[in-house]
């Protein structure tokens, strides 16, 4: 079976306990070009503290402090290998499946961290959506894909039918398969399955949804109707993805964090910022396209 999206329900505390206030985002470390301005007066909700993490003996990201600001998109780029979806995989413990992965540092989501003994990372994920560069539905209908998550948690309160229409619809879907909901979902276009794939990402409702690289295996028009997509998710939810493309973080996201090799974060700040007048000379050659 695909790795299901994660799913959530709001407010759920991760380990029985209602989650406090994330702190700002003083005490960030030396080394990178971590704007402090760069979260302004949004509300952090994740927030990465002297993360490392390792497979085996090889170091794959490097002491990385990073806020993540609420309700934004925060784009991670850089070139290939730098560490990106290592990182995106530790915000909802991911890397926990790969046996050779080891974490140390913190991720704190609403100030809680998240490698705490007490956090259930199968709660953490319900509340940590998750889409991928493929799409995947299941072997199943467009209508059990988007209710598979509400099924599995018992959320199926009698209203299945609204929130899979309520999802479909916030995954700009609906128009295009209301006619057909008993249709396989591998039937649809590349473009609508991942569509799908957002669906069910957020039919139970999480607070971050995380995309690694989700247009990457789409013609420019589906690409378009995905990033369409993410800038409206972003008034609902946390939205963190991994792109190749530097158009596509300049249009969407509104902070980006440039990685480097040795799984590095090299600055981070307000998209414009970053793609206008960055700190490093490592970030302008890389956004120039010196190297990459
Ligand atoms: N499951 C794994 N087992 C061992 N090493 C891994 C594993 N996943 C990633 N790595 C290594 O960790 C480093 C970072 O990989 P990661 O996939 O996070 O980088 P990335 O920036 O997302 O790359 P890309 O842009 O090519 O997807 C690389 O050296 C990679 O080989």
């Amino acid at each position: 079976m695909p790795q299901d999206s994660a799913t959530s329900t709001e407010n759920e505390p991760l380990n029985g306990q209602q989650a406090t206030p994330t702190p700002g985002t003083d005490g960030l470390g030396d080394g990178s070009n971590v704007s402090n301005e760069a979260t302004g007066t949004d509300r952090v909700l994740l927030e990465a503290r002297d993360l490392d993490v390792y497979y085996g003996d090889d170091q794959a990201l490097n002491g990385i402090n990073l806020p993540i600001p609420e309700k934004k998109v925060t784009a991670l780029i850089g070139p290939s290998g730098c560490g990106k979806s290592t990182f995106l995989r530790s915000i909802n413990r991911m890397n926990d499946l790969i046996d050779i992965c080891r974490v140390d540092g913190e991720f704190e989501f609403g100030g809680k961290n998240v490698y705490d003994d007490d956090v259930d990372p199968v709660a953490l994920r319900r509340k940590i959506g998750m889409v991928f560069q493929k799409p995947n539905p299941f072997p199943k209908s467009i209508y059990d894909n988007v209710a598979y998550g509400l099924r599995v948690q018992g959320e199926d309160d009698g209203n299945l039918d609204d929130q899979v229409q309520q999802a479909l619809e916030r995954a700009a879907l609906w128009d295009e398969v209301k006619d057909q909901l008993d249709s396989s979902g591998l039937d649809l276009s590349g473009g609508q399955q991942q569509r799908l794939c957002i669906a069910r990402a957020i039919a139970p409702d999480p607070e971050v949804i995380l995309m690694d690289e989700p247009a990457s295996a789409l013609d420019p028009v589906a690409t378009s109707k995905i990033e369409d997509l993410i800038t409206d998710l972003s008034e609902q939810y946390t939205v963190v993805i991994v792109t190749h493309n530097m158009q596509q973080a300049a249009r969407i996201s509104d902070r980006t964090a440039v990685f480097l090799t040795g799984g590095n974060l090299v600055e981070f700040d307000e998209t414009s910022k970053i793609f206008e007048n960055p700190e490093s000379d490592r970030v302008e050659d890389y956004i120039t396209g010196k190297f990459g």
